[in-house]
């Protein structure tokens, strides 16, 4: 099977290099400046699950992509997915099969608009990952799976061909038969997670230990739960109570890639994971202080951001 992985940063240096690693024929669309320092110190990762070095990993530059994959991996952030979905066209042929990673939902939209939904699966991965000043993925927890599935829940012959591409790489591929919930599932926890770790600047175990902590990430989950209730894909009383106590746990170091991507001052996916989830729930005429704002917060964010930004380049 022909792999594409496009972007190969924290998520796609991951799963493709876990791939990689387990002889699967595996291409990364790449920009420039990646491409370069891909080709000088190989592709490295840095886990508790083991580390890889893998040299000279097979990379494509927009303009030279030219042949179509069976499988592309879709990487990149959410703001990047415009310009990303114009650069791997040339690399979606008639068969080939597109497996989404970015957290949220939106970006199925945009996949199924220009491809096709018949091309589109749902997709989406758990694992705490970064891609360091020196172009190591660094791994920052245990959790490593990849889940995958059609949108209308049939175990097609596609879908166990990319399961049997992956049962030999070194993470947890699962395919499932409900990956519509699923990824709502992971939106109703992530969009809470995101929006209060940002709002504290702190991990779970630092909010929980200060007055009002907990109330405040327990509001939040429960103005994201009524979204997904209303939008017809309420999560299971299971699902609700491991996000609760995930997002309640005492000394817990957890904390969103989004709190690390502000942290560092840079772009955030505050539209995708926060805003589309908002808009849903308004809507549907729900009343949602607690996501509106966390929201409104990613935005102040976004603004100052672009206002430093802009006088730095005056300056
Ligand atoms: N990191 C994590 O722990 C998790 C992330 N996610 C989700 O996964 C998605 C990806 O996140 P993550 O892997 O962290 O993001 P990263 O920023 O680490 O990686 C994205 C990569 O996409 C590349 N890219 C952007 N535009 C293009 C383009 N036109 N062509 C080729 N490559 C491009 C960037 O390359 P360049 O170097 O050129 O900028 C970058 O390396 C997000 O939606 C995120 O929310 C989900 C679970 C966990
Ligand atoms: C929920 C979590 C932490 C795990 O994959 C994540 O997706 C993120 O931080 O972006």
């Amino acid at each position: 099977m022909r792999i594409l992985v496009v972007g190969a940063g924290a998520t796609g240096g991951y799963f493709g290099g876990r791939l990689l690693e387990s002889g699967q024929d595996v291409t990364f669309l790449v920009r420039k400046t990646r491409a370069e320092m891909l080709a000088r110190t190989g592709l490295n990762i840095r886990s508790p699950m083991g580390d890889a070095t893998l040299p000279s990993p097979s990379t494509v530059q927009a303009d030279t992509l030219n042949r179509a994959f069976d499988l592309i991996i879709v990487s990149c952030k959410a703001y990047h997915l415009p310009q990303v979905i114009e650069d791997m066209a040339p690399a979606v042929g008639s068969n080939t099969v597109i497996l989404p990673l970015l957290n949220g939902m939106r970006h199925l939209d945009l996949l199924d608009a220009r491809f096709g939904a018949e091309h589109v699966l749902g997709g989406q991965c758990v694992i705490a990952a970064t891609l360091d000043a020196d172009g190591v993925v660094r791994h920052l927890n245990q959790s490593h799976s990849l889940t995958f599935g059609e949108r209308d829940g049939t175990r097609s012959e596609r879908v166990e061909r990319i399961a049997q591409a992956m049962a030999n790489a070194r993470f947890e591929p699962r395919l499932s038969t409900t990956i519509l919930q699923d990824m709502w599932d992971k939106w109703v926890f992530l969009a809470s997670l995101a929006g209060i770790t940002c709002l504290m600047r702190a991990p779970v175990g630092d909010i929980v230990a200060a007055p009002g902590g907990t109330q405040a990430a327990l509001g939040l989950l429960d103005d994201c739960r009524r979204v997904a209730d209303a939008c017809g894909h309420a999560p299971s009383d299971t699902v609700l109570g491991r996000a609760r106590s995930v997002l309640t746990e005492p000394g817990s170091a957890l904390s969103a890639s989004m709190m690390r991507d502000l942290e560092q001052g840079g772009p955030i996916e505050a539209d995708h994971v926060v805003g589309d989830l908002l808009a849903r729930g308004e809507s549907s005429g729900a009343d949602l202080p607690m996501l509106r704002l966390a929201y409104a917060h990613l935005k102040a964010y976004e603004v100052r951001r672009s206002r430093s930004n802009a006088s730095g380049r005056s300056g």
